[in-house]
C-alpha cells in the first residue's frame, strides 16, 4: 500500500510515520508514504499557495495551481491510485470506510487543504472527498494521518499481533471491553477477579458484557445488526 501526501506541512506526516505500527509497516516494507510540499509545485519566488477569496470574506483560500501541478505530477506514472481530499464537507471516516479502502486501493492520494478552505476546483480531480469527523481542523494533515494510521492497522501483516486487528472495536460492531495489566492492586483499586480466574470462559463472556455496557451506555448508535447471544445479554443489562 503506497500513500502520497500532498501538504504545505511535510514535517507534521514525516514526524508521526516514523514511530509506532506505521513505523514498523514502513520498516518492513508492507506500506510506503511519501510527502509532497505542494510549495515546490507553485511557480512564483515566494512559493505562494494561497490568496484573497472572491466574493470577500475573511481569511486566505488555497489556489488550485499547486494542488493540480502536484496531482499531474503523480499521475505521470500512469498508475492506479485513489485521490481523497480530507475536508469537513466530505463523507464521514469509519473502520468500514478504511476497511473499503485497504481492500480496493494499492496507492492513495491524500490531499490535504489548510486555511478557510481550498479552491472549489480541486475537487474535479479527486475521487473522494472524507471528514473524519464534526469538528474544525486547522488543516488535513491530521485528517490524513487518521486515514493512514487506520489502514495501515489493517493490512495484514502490518501488526505484531494479527489478533489485535481482529480485537479492535468498531469491528466487531461495538466498543471494546475494559483492559488491565499489572499491578493487581493500585492504590486500593483492584483488577476484577474475573480476570484472575483462568476460566477463560467466564473471561470472554465478562468482557462481552462488558464491552456491550460501554457501548450501550457511550455509543448506543453502534447497538445493530446483533447477534441472539449478545441481544440476550444486552437484554440482561437493560
Ligand atoms: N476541518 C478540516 C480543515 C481542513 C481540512 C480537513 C478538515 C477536516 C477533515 N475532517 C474533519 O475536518
Amino acid at each position: 500500500m503506497k500513500f502520497e501526501v500532498l501538504t504545505i506541512f511535510p514535517e507534521i506526516i514525516e514526524c508521526y510515520i516514523k514511530h509506532g505500527v506505521l513505523g514498523k509497516a514502513l520498516n518492513k516494507g508492507i506500506v510506503e508514504v511519501k510527502v509532497y510540499n505542494l510549495r515546490d509545485f507553485t511557480s512564483d519566488k515566494h512559493k505562494k499557495v494561497d490568496d484573497y477569496p472572491y466574493g470577500g470574506g475573511a481569511g486566505m483560500v488555497m489556489q488550485i495551481e499547486p494542488f493540480y501541478n502536484a496531482i499531474m505530477h503523480l499521475k505521470a506514472d500512469e498508475k492506479p491510485r485513489k485521490l481523497v481530499l480530507l475536508s469537513p464537507q466530505g463523507r464521514k471516516f469509519t473502520q468500514k470506510l478504511a476497511q473499503k479502502f485497504m481492500e480496493e486501493s494499492k496507492a492513495m492520494v491524500l490531499i490535504c487543504g489548510r486555511y478557510e478552505g481550498i479552491d472549489e476546483r480541486v475537487k474535479a480531480f479527486v475521487d473522494e472527498e472524507v471528514s473524519i469527523g464534526d469538528y474544525v481542523l486547522s488543516g488535513g494533515e491530521l485528517a490524513a494521518l487518521v486515514i493512514i494510521d487506520s489502514v495501515v492497522r489493517l493490512i495484514p501483516g502490518a501488526l505484531g499481533d494479527e489478533l489485535s486487528a481482529v480485537e479492535d472495536s468498531f469491528m466487531k460492531g461495538f466498543l471494546d471491553y475494559p483492559h488491565y495489566t499489572r499491578p493487581e492492586d493500585f492504590k486500593g483499586m483492584k483488577v476484577p477477579e474475573v480476570l484472575l480466574s483462568g476460566d477463560h470462559k467466564k473471561i470472554a463472556l465478562w468482557r462481552k458484557r462488558q464491552a456491550l455496557k460501554n457501548t450501550l451506555k457511550n455509543r448506543p448508535d453502534l447497538l445493530k445488526n446483533l447477534s441472539p447471544e449478545d441481544m440476550r445479554i444486552l437484554k440482561e443489562l437493560c
